[in-house]
């Protein structure tokens, strides 16, 4: 089963049946399941996005995905640029990431079993393979590189946005921790990034919500192309890092 998580704009464009609440012991996440194509869908801001990113339930998100059987993540981020070259209106596809968040539940392991996750390779190295493919087979412009992930829900500073785009190429408010919560319950887990726009001070005008939104309306066919694409590719069986992430994580 594959699992596709909305995020900013999203909602309107991945259209699905009822939401059915599921009801976990971090709290309840709500998801769409389609059962003939084997694909659950979950908006992490809700589908009428009145969840900011850092009052989002991930363990809960997550885990419910787990629960239903999930073993293949598409997450979908939005995100503000760090790089010149890294252009509105481009994908981004991160492999690796760095984080500044603050107050977030970021491990399902904080009681009973001590558990130190691998993040050599945070994300999928097969699912983010399968992603390129289908953005180069369509020509869709496209970076690979650093996630920073802040707090939020306000935009950066100028003087944060010089320090970060040292460390990384762009920047958002959710792909931490659920990157990390999936490695943890050995789920694989790729993120799409739809660039919406420069960063603070990278851009010449002030960050608008508007700008981030209509990014993601000219790009919504894209999008639905490439999560179609997605869900409808052959998986052969999982060979990859994340299936054992435990095995060698535990202690005692
Ligand atoms: C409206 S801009 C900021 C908003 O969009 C991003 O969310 P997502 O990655 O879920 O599309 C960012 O993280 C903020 O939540
Ligand atoms: N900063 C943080 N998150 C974002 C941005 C940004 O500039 N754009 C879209 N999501």
């Amino acid at each position: 089963m594959i699992g596709i998580i909305g995020g900013t704009g999203i909602a309107g464009i991945l259209k699905g049946d009822k939401e059915e609440v599921i009801n976990t012991k971090y709290g309840k996440a709500k998801v769409i399941i389609d059962k003939e194509s084997d694909v659950v869908l979950l908006f992490r801001h809700g589908a009428s996005h009145s969840l900011p990113p850092h009052k989002i339930n991930y363990r809960a998100n997550i885990y419910a995905l787990k629960m239903l059987g999930v073993e293949r993540i598409l997450a979908i981020n939005s995100v503000g640029s760090l790089k010149i070259d890294l252009k509105p209106g481009m994908f981004f596809i991160p492999n690796d990431f760095i984080e500044f968040t603050k107050k977030r539940e970021e491990t399902f392991y904080d009681c009973g079993k001590v558990v130190h996750i691998d993040m050599t390779e945070p994300y999928c190295p097969q699912l983010r393979n399968v992603l390129k493919s289908i953005l180069e087979k369509r020509k869709y412009a496209y970076g690979e590189g650093v996630y920073v992930c802040t707090e939020g829900p306000r935009f950066e500073t100028k003087r944060e946005i010089e320090i970060y785009k040292n460390w990384g190429d762009v920047v958002g408010m959710t792909g931490y921790p659920e990157v990390v919560l999936a490695r943890e319950l050995e789920i694989c887990y790729t993120s799409l990034c739809s660039i919406t726009n420069y960063a603070c001070g990278i851009s010449k005008n002030i960050l608008t919500v508007d700008e981030v939104l209509s990014t993601i309306k000219e790009m919504e066919d894209k999008i639905l192309n490439i999560v179609e694409e997605f869900v409808n590719y052959k998986f052969g069986e999982r060979d990859c890092i994340c299936k054992d992430a435990l095995k060698h994580a535990v202690i005692g």
